[in-house]
């Protein structure tokens, strides 16, 4: 029966409030479409859920299972279904170049240098970027870095990609190579973002305010409700009133 299929994103009563501050609040969440975007203003919790959903954060409450896995409990497991791409790459880079950047978390992954070596090669060549390998990354514009993130963490093949504002920063030829990339990926991806317009072609918006999910669904019915919201508060906002 369909409906004992789990979800492949499955959060129950979630959780978060380091420093006795609530960021998160009873949120439950049951997604297996391929294309999800979560909304919202700043600081309201976007970036904790997506920690959360990668099981970088544990919830002080409520669980989370990545295609069945949890993912807070069972690290080994949760590098195989879920990868995360940030928004700056500077954040997740440790490796000088970029073979090494992206053969480490295949060797995480458990697999041999040899094997990790050879899905190095394949991933590079994929993208037509088979002349990085031995490249120094800091060398590399953001852009390029952003890919070469994107390159180590397609290798690992998750089941679900989170993106926290993977556009952020990249010029608009850079971000619309990126946005072509990431529509060819199978997985599914998680895509946080403040712009409506690059998920409006998503299956379902989640909008998230101050810790709770105000709205979900789809697309053409999500967005222009958050939108409107969010020029309503432009209106009369000022900066001493953000979220937090
Ligand atoms: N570990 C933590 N300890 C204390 N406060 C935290 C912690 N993590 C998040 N917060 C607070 O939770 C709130 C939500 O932060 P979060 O980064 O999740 O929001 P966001 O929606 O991603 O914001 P933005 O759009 O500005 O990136 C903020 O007020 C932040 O200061």
């Amino acid at each position: 029966m369909e409906a004992d299929i789990p979800p492949l994103i499955a959060l129950e009563n979630v959780q978060f409030a380091p420093e006795a501050t609530p960021v998160l609040r009873d949120i439950s969440l049951r997604a297996s479409e391929r294309r999800i975007a979560i909304v919202g203003r700043n600081g309201s919790g976007k970036t904790s859920l997506a920690r959360i959903i990668a099981g970088l954060v544990l919830p002080d409450e409520g669980r989370v299972r990545i295609a069945g896995v949890d993912v807070g409990k069972d690290r080994r497991a949760a590098l195989k279904v879920v990868g995360v791409l940030f928004q700056n790459p500077d954040h997740q880079i440790i490796f000088p170049t970029v073979e090494e950047e992206i053969g480490f978390g295949l060797t995480q992954l458990g697999q041999s240098k040899a094997e990790a070596a050879r899905n190095v090669t394949a991933i590079l060549e994929r993208f037509g970027k088979s002349h990085w390998a031995r490249a120094a990354i800091h060398r590399l514009s953001q852009g390029q870095r952003q890919l070469v993130c994107l390159m180590a963490v397609l290798a690992m093949r998750p089941k679900v990609i989170l993106l926290d504002e993977p556009f952020a920063g990249l010029d608009i030829p850079t971000s619309l190579h990126l946005e072509r990339v990431l529509d060819g990926i199978d997985a599914t991806l998680l895509q946080i973002t403040h712009d409506p317009a690059t998920v409006q072609h998503y299956d379902r918006v989640v909008w998230l305010d101050e810790g709770s999910i105000r709205q979900q669904g789809a697309p053409a019915v999500v967005l222009p409700a958050f939108t409107a919201a969010m020029t309503e508060l432009g209106g009369v906002d000022d900066l001493s009133d953000l979220a937090g």
